[in-house]
């Protein structure tokens, strides 16, 4: 507890044991039929101007625990800090200054934009709903703004279908700036993009977080993608974090057997240099009956059928190297 309450105190997110379950009802019932565990007991911190990558399959829970956190969605436990406050405490006053503070970026450039407004009334929205500044102050940050994130002022008077995918994403980015703000959670915001156009907008995100001092959560079944932007790494598993760990020796060696195989299926940036796959077997167990023990067991390509602790423990998220947490029976310190 000691050393969760130090890191806490150095970080501008602290996460505790968050859990989300959501009740499954039978149709034409209202009796709970069930619950799905998207998110399952998860903790870690995030460091002011920190890029901080959150990994894993579809369905891991990677979406749910970033609404969470924002607070657009409340947990069913565990507790979330920013800058050392819970937020499931803020007063009306203090959430909606939390709710410039912390911005999300969603996956989809084409749906997130409406296309009956301009590009500078979109952009502009944020100012005029929290009325900050004139209305010329508005629409003048609203220009700068667009500047920013390469497009140019007088794309102010143009509408969404106008722009590409990769200029939408880059008045998404522009707008979520508005505010100011220092968190930035980022959903898959370029899995919807060409691979070419995808560079481009790491390298502005990147830009971006010098400029604006910004602290990304960014949330991606891309490790490639992580890998270039991100700071740490964190690996989800059917709601849970199963390794956390600095980016570099992580990618160089990584420790959890899931971890391994999901970098072992990544595409190689030299196709000639040859990978060894490390091939999965079955499915993603269902978040609503999740196996006893790991939650990663019957489809761990390491474990041995005598190690009973893989079936019947829980396996802790341990420190087995400074900075460098793992959540398996086998890997020690
Ligand atoms: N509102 C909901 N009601 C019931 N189950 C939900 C709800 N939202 C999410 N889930 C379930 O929670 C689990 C986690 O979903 P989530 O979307 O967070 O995963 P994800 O890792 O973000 O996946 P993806 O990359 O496909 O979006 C899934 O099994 C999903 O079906």
């Amino acid at each position: 507890m000691g050393v969760w309450l130090v890191t806490m105190v150095n970080s501008l997110l602290s996460v505790r044991n968050v859990k989300k379950y959501y009740p499954l009802k039978s149709r034409g019932f209202s009796r709970r039929h069930g619950t799905v565990k998207a998110v399952d007991g998860v903790s870690f911190d995030v460091k002011a101007k920190e890029v901080f990558g959150l990994v894993g399959e579809s369905g891991c829970g990677k979406s749910t625990l970033g609404r969470v956190l924002l607070r657009l969605d409340d947990p069913t436990g565990g507790q979330i800090f920013f800058q050392q406050q819970d937020i499931s405490a803020f007063s009306k006053s203090r959430l909606t200054q939390f709710r410039k503070e912390a911005q999300i970026i969603y996956q989809d450039p084409y749906s997130a934009l409406n296309p009956r407004k301009k590009i500078g009334q979109l952009v502009q929205e944020p100012l005029d709903i929290h009325r900050i500044g004139t209305v010329r102050d508005r629409r003048e940050r609203a220009a700068w703004l667009l500047e920013t994130v390469g497009l140019l002022p007088e794309h102010a008077n143009r509408y969404p279908h106008q722009f590409s995918g990769g200029q939408r994403q880059r008045i998404i980015i522009a707008r979520a700036l508005a505010l100011n703000p220092q968190l930035l959670l980022a959903d898959e915001p370029v899995s919807a993009l060409d691979v070419s156009i995808q560079a481009q907008v790491i390298n502005l995100l990147l830009d971006l977080r010098e400029e604006f001092s910004l602290t990304y959560i960014f949330i991606s079944h891309d490790l490639k993608v992580v890998e270039h932007l991100c700071d740490r790494v964190a690996v989800m598993y059917l709601g849970r974090l199963v390794e956390l760990a600095p980016k570099k020796p992580f990618y160089a060696h990584p420790k959890h057997p899931y971890s391994q195989a999901l970098l072992s299926a990544a595409p190689t940036p030299n196709p000639e240099t040859p990978k060894r796959k490390i091939l999965l077997q079955g499915d993603v167990p269902s978040p609503i009956n999740p196996p006893d023990g790991c939650p990663f067991h019957p489809r761990c390509p390491i474990r041995q059928p005598e190690w009973n602790e893989c079936t019947t423990e829980l396996p802790p998220l341990r420190e087995i190297e400074p900075g460098w947490r793992t959540a398996c029976h086998v890997v020690r310190p």
